[in-house]
């Protein structure tokens, strides 16, 4: 089938099921799976696309449940109302443990969500007001628009049309400014930061729209049940709806669906079979989902969802960006400007003096290199200058402005982007969408913009500007490609291409030439000839010295954390000082 038609026809099938002549037994199960999928898609988002695990979820669905179940039981609120009550509840509630845990990192945010998890369920279960233990009875059915939603049928039809638009909302969200910004949360903060995306904000994002999906869940199962106590919204509840993603699939939309499927039929065919086989009563499914879990991890840790999307047809990006606008760009430097002025920058780490009052200057249209022997202090020079590490003391002027301490997202919004050492990107990104993050900073839409998707016209205008920085080093027919099927060599130029999308005034590129290959060299060389002909002005920090000689305006040698000495290539290499500290060494 036209992958185009795929979805509309998956909805549809799915909302007429009630009209069929299927069993109360399967619309219940149904039900449930529905409403555990919307809680699962939110750990989709949250930890399979922003790298967040999070054990507590089910105490956003309790918050949702039991503020509706409180609301419309005691003081006869409309549910309708109720589920807008919830909802705020959940995201303030998921706002100040965001603020708390979220600058956590390691095993510290998992524990937290543990720690928050149980607390949240311990005050459900201890409040007189939400009937401790015994929790909320008799909540009313819903109504919509005067019909009673009070049979499994009615309700199925409100959970599915509910969890496929949320299913629709994400899909549409993951492919946005803002779904490339949480994507590209697990590459680590500073790629993204170096492309001004502020990683906290958007971890607080997938964070509060996780809740929000767990407290429309939590709204559905107290009216579906009409009936509320702690023990679904536990913390073996919250392993649960994190066993459903991972079963599935945690990096995929679908996955968070299929784990609740298999979760939800195989749990309750193991409740009734297990106890036969063993011959006693208890839970004995969670022994069977523990080891199930292990051999997961081990032998699929994509998730069960893989499996079906080889068979699922996918949809091509269209191209449709040909006549967009393009993106507003900034006032330039002209040739011969002061653009950066280092100015006796010190780095200490300890005892240790990585950079020692080192001071040069770069010229707008110039490149410059920044060389010396490992561990001479060039990364951590570069890493000053863009923001990554604080001065111990000293300056950093660019254009005028001392952004020394400035954060590297505030440095790179001035116009100073760079590349990494390390090719930073995201992998399962296509090489178009990892250029597009660099055009973060010059367009703005926001989430729900792009759940209703009011951010076409400012998407096309940023993958016309990607495809044009693409095409400029050469690489647009690559821009299709997931990003993490290139070799290096093309790797480091989409960077270079990424970091030409923020439309800087300064480039600068950290050993672009390293583990390149002679040819990727030269075709390297060649794109940042034709740079410095369009009149970027470049620092590079490079080993290289064949590759740097024919390329550079000026040198900055380094040793020990010191400055050499600065010239031309040519005097550079006349020098017997750098020589014996450098050239020596090297050649
Ligand atoms: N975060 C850190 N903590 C402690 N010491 C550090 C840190 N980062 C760098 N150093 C030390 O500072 C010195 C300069 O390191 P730096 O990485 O800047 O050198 P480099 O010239 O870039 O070398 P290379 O070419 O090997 O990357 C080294 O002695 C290094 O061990």
């Amino acid at each position: 089938m036209n992958a185009r038609f795929l979805f509309p026809a998956f909805c549809a099938a799915m909302l007429l099921i009630p009209a069929l002549p299927v069993s109360d037994f399967w619309i219940t199960q149904l039900n449930y799976i529905g409403i555990y999928a919307m809680v699962s898609l939110g750990l989709v988002l949250l930890t399979g696309v922003a790298g967040l695990t999070s054990f507590g979820q089910a105490a956003f669905v309790g918050v949702g449940a039991y503020t509706s179940a409180y609301l419309s039981t005691t003081a006869a609120v409309s549910p309708w109302i109720a589920l807008f009550i919830g909802l705020g509840l959940a995201v303030v509630v998921a706002v100040v443990l965001g603020f708390i845990t979220l600058r956590m990192s390691g095993h510290y945010l998992p524990l937290a969500t543990i720690a928050w998890g149980l607390s949240l369920n311990y005050t459900m279960a201890n409040m007189e007001f939400l009937g401790k233990y015994d929790g909320i009875m008799g909540i009313p059915p819903l109504e919509f628009f005067g019909i009673n939603l009070a049979g499994g049928r009615a309700m199925y039809v409100l959970i599915w049309v509910i969890a496929l638009l949320s299913a629709v909302g994400v899909l549409r969200l993951l492919d946005s400014r803002t779904g490339r910004a949480i994507r590209s949360l697990k590459s680590g903060a500073t790629m993204p930061e170096a492309m001004g995306i502020s990683t906290f904000q958007y971890k607080l994002l997938a964070f509060v729209l996780a809740a929000m999906l767990a407290s429309v869940a939590g709204w559905l199962f107290a009216h579906f049940q009409r009936t509320v106590s702690p023990t679904p919204f536990s913390m073996s509840k919250g392993i649960e709806f994190l066993f459903m993603a991972v079963l599935g699939g945690v990096g995929h939309v679908w996955g968070a669906f299929t784990g609740a499927a298999v979760v939800k039929l195989v749990e309750d065919e193991l409740q009734v079979l297990l106890p036969k086989l063993i011959g006693t009563s208890g839970n004995f499914e969670t022994i069977v989902f523990g080891i199930v879990l292990i051999l997961v991890l081990k032998y699929a840790p994509d998730g069960l969802w893989t499996f079906v999307k080889g068979w699922v047809p996918t949809r091509q990006r269209v191209r449709d960006w040909g006549d967009a606008q393009a993106l507003a760009a900034r006032e330039h430097p002209t040739r011969g400007e002061l653009l950066l002025d280092v100015k006796a920058v010190r780095k200490e780490f300890g005892g240790l003096v990585a950079v020692n009052d080192v001071s040069f200057t770069l010229r707008g249209g110039d490149i410059m290199g920044l060389l010396g022997p490992n561990g001479a202090g060039k990364s951590t020079t570069f890493n000053l200058i863009t923001g990554v590490l604080g001065l111990t003391r000293g300056e950093v002027v660019f254009r005028g402005r001392n952004i020394a301490g400035l954060p590297s997202r505030e440095i790179a919004r001035l116009g100073v982007s760079r590349t990494f050492q390390h090719v930073k990107m995201v992998p399962d990104m296509t090489v178009l969408e990892n250029v597009a993050l660099g055009g973060y900073l010059r367009s703005k839409a926001g989430p729900f913009g792009a759940m209703l998707r009011l951010d076409r016209d400012e998407e096309r205008r940023l993958f016309s500007e990607a495809e044009k920085q693409l095409a400029r080093i050469g690489m647009a027919d690559k821009m299709h490609e997931l990003a993490g099927n290139l070799a290096l060599g093309p790797q480091r130029l989409m960077e270079i291409a990424r970091a030409l999308c923020t439309d800087p005034s300064l480039l600068l590129l950290d050993e672009p030439a390293a583990g390149l290959r002679l040819k990727e060299k030269q075709a390297l060389a060649e794109v940042l000839r034709q740079l410095k002909a369009e009149g970027l002005t470049i620092l590079l920090v490079e080993h290289d010295m064949d590759f740097v000689m024919g390329l550079v305006d000026h040198i900055t040698v380094m040793e020990f954390g010191t400055k050499l000495m600065s010239g031309t290539p040519a005097e550079v290499q006349a020098s017997p000082e750098v020589r014996a500290a450098y050239l020596g060494t090297e050649h």
